[in-house]
């Protein structure tokens, strides 16, 4: 196929985490397409170079809660994967900024999509829509179906919620020339490998204390997660099947899995940092459960007072606290029951790139250890 005569993907926040794994995914394995437009508020320059004979990989820089500039991006594509978020759970960000990326930015990729007569649209959503709640209520091995106490207080979960909503009341929605706009919704666990941002301040902050991790989490608890390349993955293939079987998958929502061990939050850390040399110390948590409690409150507190004057967002708070100690994870086959979705990464790759790719920050932090110490022997 030549370049012009494939279809036009639209990714959003495709600079991302996810996205830029999901820009290359597609670039890989996606014989359809001659485009792909990477829509996000911070540009990636390097995703640029990725462009061949047959795919061109074009940058656009705009900002999701402006509707001109998603209509403008929309503009003749076929397909939006709306992936762009902002993903705070530390009150980094404030609510109301929250609910303009995720929510607006959601209403306007729905009504740019009705304006341009795109028809096909894959959300990104997010475990969390579901929860844990607050209540600390169990999700063990659940599904799609599994009934469970929604409680939604925290802005990203309740944006993600709200957004999710948006996005499936869409489908089916009649648009100009008699088109029909079909939507469906992909649900992560925690996804993990390489860029993971969360990753990379946990492998900072054991380095400091001599690579050793202390246990906060009954290792019991199980969290899902789910690797980087498959949710990519799972989202191409939804893609692909959204257009083909539209009145199947249209409508719908699917939990993103894979064969990733259901393990602590710490714990399934650990099957990488171990590889790096990490020891996690204590087989039970080192601090009572009230205790770890009252820091996360004491958190809150600071960053009351402190907003003020800087952004205190530390890794622990109520809410991340009751996410890491409530079971919550997913065993379903519905994907591959409706656009048979298997993992394309098994769980030991999945695992050796992510050792790769940490080991490769240390590489580089040593580098610039090493210059910095260069930096100073000039200097002195
Ligand atoms: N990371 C996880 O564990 C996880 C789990 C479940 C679901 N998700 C969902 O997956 C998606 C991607 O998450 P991620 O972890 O890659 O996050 P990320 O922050 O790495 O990527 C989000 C991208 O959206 C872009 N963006 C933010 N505000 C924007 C705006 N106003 N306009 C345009 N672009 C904007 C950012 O620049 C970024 O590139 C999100 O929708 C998130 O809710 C993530
Ligand atoms: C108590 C501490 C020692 C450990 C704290 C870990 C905590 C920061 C982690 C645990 C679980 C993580 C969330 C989980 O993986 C799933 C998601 C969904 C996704 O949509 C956004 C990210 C989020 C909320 C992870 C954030 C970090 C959490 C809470």
């Amino acid at each position: 196929m030549t370049a012009g005569s494939g279809q036009v993907y639209v990714v959003t926040g495709g600079c991302g985490f996810l996205g830029s794994h999901l820009v290359r995914m597609l670039l890989e394995h996606e014989k359809n397409i001659s485009e792909i437009r990477v829509f996000d508020l911070h540009l990636d320059e390097s995703l640029r170079s990725l462009s061949n004979n047959r795919v061109r990989v074009r940058l656009i820089s705009g900002d999701i809660s402006h509707l001109d500039d998603v209509r403008e991006a929309l503009h003749g594509s076929h397909l939006v994967i709306h992936t762009a978020s902002l993903v705070d759970v530390w009150g980094r960000v404030p609510a109301s900024k929250i609910n303009e990326v995720n929510v607006t930015g959601t209403e306007n990729v729905l009504q740019a999509c009705k304006e341009e007569g795109v028809q096909y649209l894959v959300y990104t959503s997010s475990m969390e829509v579901v929860g844990p709640n607050i209540h600390g209520d169990h999700f063990y091995r659940g599904n799609e179906e599994t009934e469970y106490r929604i409680y939604h207080k925290e802005p990203y979960p309740l944006s993600k919620a709200k957004a999710e909503k948006l996005v499936l009341e869409a489908n089916g929605t009649k648009m100009k020339g008699g088109k029909m706009l079909y939507t469906c919704s992909l649900r992560p666990t925690g996804i993990y490998g390489e860029g993971h941002e969360l990753m990379k301040k946990f492998h900072r902050q054991g380095l400091r204390t001599g690579r050793c991790m202390f246990r906060a989490i009954p290792p019991a608890i199980e969290h899902g997660r789910v690797y980087v390349g498959n949710v990519a993955w799972m989202h191409l293939l939804a893609a692909r099947q959204l257009q083909i079987h539209p009145s199947t998958l249209g409508g719908q929502v699917y939990f993103c899995y894979d064969s990733s061990p259901y393990k602590s939050y710490e714990d399934f850390n650990m099957e990488f940092l171990s590889a790096c040399g990490f020891k996690m110390i204590g087989s039970r948590p080192l601090v009572p459960y009230f205790l770890l409690y009252l820091l996360a409150l004491l958190n809150t507190l600071l960053q009351w007072v402190l907003h003020r004057f800087f952004i205190y967002a530390p890794i622990l708070n109520p809410y991340t606290l009751a996410v890491a100690s409530t079971t919550f994870t997913v065993q379903t086959d519905k994907a591959e029951k409706h656009f048979g979705y298997r993992p394309l990464y098994a769980w030991e790759e999945a695992k050796k790139r992510t050792i790769t790719w940490i080991k490769s920050l240390e590489v580089r932090e040593k580098d610039l250890k090493d210059v910095g110490a260069k930096g100073n022997y000039c200097c002195n």
